[in-house]
């Protein structure tokens, strides 16, 4: 069986097939319906017209179906496809059903009630829900539920709980919210008279929902059971192995090498020239020397790194960072790895004239090659003992406290490997949302990669430096760094850039002219998000645009970039700064925003800021956490924590899933921000690894909205241009098994550099939800793309 078709491994439980809809909380449930009943999921998609063919029967191997939530209308077709079938089966065909949020109210429609419009949609709202304690609400007492949801259904009259209404006597109403002043009584739970047919408006496996919701669930399953027991009605096991071939709940690494061993084995061949052996060994320094004058900028400086292609992952002394990593890219000798979605092409070479071009089919196939070169330098596969160099002495120099060929420093976070980003388009490729057609213009790759076996990494916290290399022939380096490192500390002559670049950046800057949005133009297209939200098609959606700057070139130079990320660097400084100088591209950045870590223990973190709130006079923390802590900005913020525990689930399960830190106030440089913690496991008997997370939960559900994909669509729509590499992910995949992206925001790229003008670009954005207002919107995106922008100015 391949491994994308593998399925939950506890079979004691009920066998459950789950209709999703596109929806973005899928796993959460599948987790929930996990813990409470050892349930085993099989998931099927509304679109699936091959199960679709044959629906009866396949059915007849379950014992309950689960739909989903999702986006749109439970009368649009297209939006519940499969679902329909439900309704319609025969009555020997038929069996237990529980409709989630968009499965309830295609029930509901289906059997006599009407769908209407609430006057206030409520996405991620909290609210108490009035039901009976009876049936499926059995032993349940006061109850919060999570609501996202803009439609709503209409029974003709508001009938007490067990009693149907004339209009729909089919229905037995089972809940009530009666909290809501604006929109009036709305049903969030129902069941049919005599079908085995139940469902609730809200979301019983929200965060931020009761735990009863368990209950819940177990009454549920109590109900189904009974009545497949008085109807006779039993699973068919031996139908299922014949007809399943979908995914469940949990999916593993996937293969999808087929066919590109040969590439695989030229990448392989490539990087062993580039390094200089195929052997994963190690050889290191360690410096020990608590002092500021160790900065990734003042070493890369002194290093004369600056001016050439490099990636510096710097945490800028904030306090919210720790390391700082700089991947040296040797000129015509580092492997590059490109990959461009637009035409699947992926590239790698060292830029010497060596370049392989292959052709691919998917995204999917650009993950195993990554992890395929990052495990043939794994130094845990190489058992060797740690030896010393021929040039012992050098042990003896100042600070430098170790000295190593084999045994990596196991508290380094990273050794050796991929550095660079992935693009927010090929987070939509990951996803199947169609790019725009603007996208095909884009000169700048969407997977942006080199190998690096040449590394330094700061430890701000413990004072330590790392100097790395897996190069056998690198020692001579490892020890000039050393020497660098000590004349940083000691204060001895070392390169640094002039201050006369600072003036002629300025010089240059005060040239530049700046496109910003337009006022009109961005608050016209909140409202068309909030059009989309209030027809049930999105709960959050992340818009965004862009400042162009033009900055015409003097004496035919382009703009110092590094200047320019000093700059930057002082005026907003951020845990996750960044400076890549890479292939095409090139970035400077300052976001605030983890997107995924994880360690090589298989620990992940996902990190996501949802809330904002500018800093300024008026603004005292405590009226920042105040607004921070209104239904507006936890909604949003709650909405995308909901979204995380689905795509971390994905991989690790829900059981190994949890959320360590929910909406918490965190202060940066210009702005206030609500942060939340979601952590997971990769289980110890899965091969899943932490590439695996990443994939699976691009792009950045904080920069996408909910459900994903639907969400992602319909900003494409709007924004009509390519995000690049903004709302993509920068960082690294380490040899050893680890990992650490950010959220690229805060950031300005270059977009190209003509032979008079070169253009560069800030994106920036927020979560607009139907509580927001346009001019509020308006106002965040400036702020946030002011942070930038300060570099320029
Ligand atoms: C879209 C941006 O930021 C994202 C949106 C946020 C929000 O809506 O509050 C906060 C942080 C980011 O996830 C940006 O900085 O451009
Ligand atoms: N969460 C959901 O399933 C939402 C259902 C529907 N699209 C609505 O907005 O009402």
């Amino acid at each position: 069986m391949p491994a994308l078709l593998q399925t939950t491994p506890v079979v004691l439980g009920p066998e459950i097939l789950f209709v999703d809809a596109f929806d973005s909380f899928t796993n959460n449930i599948i987790g929930l319906l996990e813990q409470c009943l050892h349930a085993h999921v099989t998931i099927v998609r509304i679109d699936d017209h091959e199960i679709g063919a044959q629906f009866p029967q396949y059915l007849r191997s379950f014992d309950a179906v689960i739909i989903g939530p999702g986006p749109g209308h439970p009368g649009n077709r297209q939006d519940v496809g499969l679902i329909n079938k439900l309704w319609t089966l025969q009555e020997s065909d038929i069996l237990p059903i529980f409709g989630i949020c968009l499965g309830f109210q295609s029930m509901c429609l289906a059997h006599g009630a009407s769908m209407l419009r609430l006057p206030h949609p409520r996405h991620g709202i909290v609210s108490k829900i009035s039901h009976g304690s009876t049936d499926i609400f059995a032993n349940i007492g006061t109850f919060y539920a999570t609501q996202y949801h803009s439609l709503h259904v209409d029974l003709g009259d508001v009938m007490p709980i067990g009693m149907p209404s004339t209009k729909c006597p089919s229905l037995i109403p089972l809940a009530w919210d009666l909290t809501d002043v604006s929109n009036g009584p709305i049903l969030m739970g129902a069941k049919h008279v005599s079908k085995p047919f139940w469902g609730v408006q809200f979301h019983p496996e929200s965060i931020c929902t009761s735990k009863e919701a368990v209950q819940m669930i177990s009454n549920w399953w109590t109900h189904a059971k009974a009545w497949s027991k008085m109807h006779q009605r039993l699973a068919v096991p031996e139908n299922k192995d014949g007809a399943c071939r979908l995914a469940s709940s949990r999916r593993a690494s996937s293969g999808g090498m087929h066919g590109l061993e040969n590439h695989v084995a030229g990448l392989l061949h490539a990087m062993h020239g580039s390094i200089g052996t195929s052997k994963p060994l190690l050889r290191w320094a360690k410096h020990q020397h608590q002092s500021p004058s160790i900065t990734p900028v003042a070493l890369c400086e002194a290093l004369g790194l600056h001016r050439d292609e490099v990636v510096v992952l710097d945490s800028q002394g904030h306090s919210f960072g720790r390391y700082s990593i700089i991947g040296i890219v040797i000129p015509g000798q580092t492997l590059k790895v490109t990959y461009k979605s637009w035409d699947r092409t992926l590239r790698y070479g060292t830029g010497s004239g060596d370049q392989a071009t292959v052709q691919l089919d998917s995204i999917d196939q650009v993950w195993p090659i990554l992890q395929t070169a990052l495990d043939a330098y794994n130094p845990n596969q190489a058992r060797s003992r740690p030896q010393t160099p021929e040039s012992s002495d050098s042990t003896q120099e100042r600070g430098m406290d170790t000295l190593v060929e084999g045994h990596p420093p196991q508290e380094c976070p990273f050794w050796g490997g991929f550095m660079g980003y992935i693009s927010y388009e090929a987070g939509l490729e990951t996803i199947r949302v169609d790019l725009h057609e603007s996208c095909a213009k884009t000169q700048i790759p969407d997977v942006n990669f080199a190998f690096v076996h040449r590394s330094i990494v700061i430890d701000h916290h413990t004072g330590s430096t790392y100097v790395q290399s897996l190069s056998p022939n690198d020692w001579g380096w490892i020890l000039e760094a050393g020497r660098t490192i000590d004349a940083l500390v000691y204060h001895t002559e070392v390169q640094h850039s002039s201050s006369l670049d600072q003036h002629e950046l300025e010089r240059r800057l005060k040239l530049a002219t700046i496109k910003k949005p337009t006022e009109w133009a961005y608050r016209r297209k909140v409202l068309q998000c909030q059009d989309s939200l209030a027809v049930g098609d999105s709960y959050e959606l992340c818009l965004t645009d862009e400042t162009i700057l033009s900055i015409p070139k003097l004496d035919s130079k382009p703009l110092d970039a590094w200047s320019l990320y000093k700059k930057l660097r002082r005026r907003n400084p951020a845990p996750f700064g960044a400076f890549l100088r890479l292939s095409s591209a090139v970035i400077v950045g300052s976001s605030p925003e983890r997107f995924l870590r994880w360690d090589r223990a298989g620990h992940c973190q996902l990190r996501p800021i949802k809330g904002t709130v500018k800093k300024g006079p008026y603004m005292t923390r405590e009226k920042a956490h105040a607004i921070l802590n209104t239904s507006k900005e936890r909604a949003e913020n709650l909405m995308i924590v909901d979204l995380i525990r689905h795509d971390l689930s994905s991989v690790v399960g829900a059981e190994n899933c949890k959320v360590s830190k929910l909406m918490t106030v965190e202060e940066y440089e210009t702005v206030y921000q609500l942060v939340s913690v979601i952590e997971g496991q990769l289980p110890h008997d899965s091969e899943a690894t932490g590439l695996d997370v990443l994939k699976a939960s691009l792009p950045p559900g904080s920069m996408t909205g909910a459900p994903k994909k639907r969400s992602c669509e319909i900003l494409r729509d709007l924004e009509k241009r390519p995000r690049g590499i903004y709302a993509g992910v920068l960082g690294y995949l380490d040899i050893g098994g680890a990992g650490d992206f950010s959220v690229v925001i805060r950031t300005t790229e270059r977009l190209s550099a003509g032979r008079d003008i070169e253009t560069w670009r800030i994106s920036a954005g927020g979560a607009v939800t139907i509580q927001s207002t346009d001019q509020g919107e308006f106002l965040e995106m400036e702020t946030k793309a002011e942070s930038a922008l300060s570099a320029f100015i």
